[in-house]
């Protein structure tokens, strides 16, 4: 067996397995995180085709988008990166908000 305080290389390969079995599990979380929250905006989207409420609503937004930002600085993530990648879902959630409408 290959001594991992000692050899470089197998050292190397120990840590690159212990970082991608995080990502793997972040992963997870990432998947069933935004499973929920599709859950939740499904609901809106019931709630707004119902009612007649418009599909998007930019003043919500904005106030998340803000908020992203700020929590992004803290878990030192990119904020422009935060705020591009809740814009994407956003645009997706919408799409489905119009075709609850349909
Ligand atoms: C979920 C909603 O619908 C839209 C989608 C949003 C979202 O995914 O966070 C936010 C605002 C709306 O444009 C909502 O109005 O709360």
């Amino acid at each position: 067996m290959t001594d991992t305080t000692t050899d470089p290389v197998a050292r190397a390969a120990a840590l690159l397995k212990g970082h991608r079995e995080s990502i793997d599990r972040l992963d997870a979380i990432l998947v069933y995180t935004l499973g929920e929250r599709f859950k939740h905006t499904q609901a809106v989207g019931q709630l707004k085709a119902t009612h007649d409420l418009p599909p998007s609503d930019p003043t919500r937004e904005a106030t998340q988008i803000a908020r992203l930002e700020e929590l992004a600085k803290e878990a030192d993530l990119d904020p422009e990166f935060a705020k591009a990648f809740l814009n994407f879902i956003i645009d997706e959630v919408i799409r489905h908000h119009k075709k609850h409408k349909e």
